[in-house]
Formats: structure tokens, sequence, C-alpha cells
């Protein structure tokens, strides 16, 4: 079973061409790196799957029966998604960021609680959380938005830039929770430049380059690619 299917997916804006020809299938419980140089379409390829930006031609599934097209609202339901800079809202403090995510997944109150009391700590944000947004620093309101989309448990997992403004110890803990998410039945899907930290976590690769898939194989592969690419 497929837990992504994208086939042919196709992305146009102002007459330029930002994706072409996406085709390929993430599996169940599995890490992919998506990789590629600045410019490449990855958060494109993230915004696209996620309804934020709108495909020219293409067809995108879940779990091989729900489609984009088709009843939107559940499809978008079974991605949680890490943008690459956090999206928090002024008006609303850590705690009610939390509240708002598992609302809108339907986390059970219980395991709401019972992830907060472990996810709290581990990003050192125990006297935080009725913090507003402007009163945290970027690697805090990175760890808050990073909470909230560990937070429900859905087939699929977007991570745009994970170790983006993240210390050392949070890039750390953050690196365990996405291995221990993925055992737990989840697919994550996630972009990163620091290509030593992935290749640690990601089973697989997909390469893009100027909008096309230019390669993909499991992550031992991308190493060889890469070592042959500097040696020419
Ligand atoms: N809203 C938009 N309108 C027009 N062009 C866009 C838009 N968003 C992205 N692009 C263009 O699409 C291309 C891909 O951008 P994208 O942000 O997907 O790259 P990326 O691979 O995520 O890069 P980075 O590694 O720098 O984050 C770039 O040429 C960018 O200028």
């Amino acid at each position: 079973m497929n837990v992504l299917q994208i086939k042919n997916l196709r992305i146009e804006m102002n007459q330029a061409v930002l994706l072409d020809g996406i085709t390929f299938d993430i599996k169940p419980s599995s890490v992919t790196a998506l990789v590629g140089h600045n410019g490449a379409g990855k958060s494109t390829l993230f915004k696209t799957v996620m309804g934020v930006m709108a495909k020219s031609e293409g067809e995108i599934w879940i779990n091989e029966k729900y489609g984009q097209d088709d009843d939107f609202l559940t499809f978008k339901q079974l991605i949680s998604y890490l943008p690459e800079e956090p999206l928090l809202l002024t008006e609303l403090t850590v705690m009610q960021h939390f509240q708002l995510y598992a609302m809108s997944y339907a986390v059970p109150e219980e395991k709401l609680q019972n992830s907060l009391e472990r996810l709290v700590p581990g990003f050192e944000l125990e006297d935080k959380l009725d913090k507003y947004p402007e009163a945290l620093s970027k690697g805090m309101r990175q760890k808050v938005q990073t909470i909230c989309a560990l937070l429900p448990d859905t087939p699929l997992l977007f991570i745009d830039e994970p170790f983006m403004g993240l210390d050392i110890y949070a890039m750390e803990y953050l690196e365990e929770l996405i291995q221990e998410k993925a055992k737990n039945g989840t697919s994550i899907l996630l972009t990163s430049h620091q290509l030593e930290r992935v290749k640690d976590i990601a089973e697989n690769y997909i390469m893009l380059q100027h909008g096309k898939i230019q390669s993909h194989g499991p992550i031992a592969d991308f190493q060889t690619i890469k070592r042959r690419s500097v040696d020419e």
C-alpha cells in the first residue's frame, strides 16, 4: 500500500513552471528526504500537496483512496505539516496553539495531555505555555510549531527544514521523535540542507532539480551520486 502517490504533478505560476512531471510513491512507516538546491521546488511540492498552492496538472492520493480533488477537508486531515517558517498567531498563547492544533485534527484530550507532558519539557518550554509568540525567541517559536505538527497521528507528516533555528540538543531530540513517529506508522517526508543529519534518519531520498525529479532511491545511493558528482 502507498501512503502517498503523486502522479505527473505540474505547477505553473505566472508563466513559470515550478514543478513538472513529478511522480513518486511513499510507503508506510518510512522517512524520505526531499533534497535539492535552493529554489529546486521542495517547499512548492509540500505547499501543493497541502493545497496552499494550486496544481496545474496531476493527481495526489493518500492511502490510495483519498484524492486531493475529492473531499479536500478529509484529505487535509491526513497530513500534518511543519513549515519552514513558524506560522504562529499573535493573539494565541503557546498552550492555545497546541489546543487549536489538537482540535483541528480531533486529537483526544487525554492524548493531547500525554503528548504535552512529554514534548513540552522535552523542548524546554515549560515556562512558556502562557506566553504569546512575540515573547519567544525564533528557536522557541520553531519548537512550538514543531510540537503542534507532532500532536496528531496522521498517516503523513511533512517537515520543511526541521532543524532550522534549533539548538543541538533540540535537533537531536527532534531526530529521535521523527524516528519514533515513523516506527509508530507515520510516513515522513522532510527537506533539509543538513545532508549528514538527513542520512542518519531517512531511508530513501528524492532529489529535485529545477522542478523535476533528478534521481531517487535508497539514501545510501544518494551518497554515491553525491561523491561521483563531486569527483567530476
Ligand atoms: N508563490 C510563488 N510565486 C511564484 N514563484 C514562486 C512562488 N513560490 C515559489 N516560487 C518559485 O518556485 C521555485 C521553487 O521554490 P521553492 O520555495 O519551492 O524552493 P525550495 O526547493 O524549497 O528552496 P529552498 O531550499 O531555498 O527552501 C523558485 O524559483 C521560487 O522562486
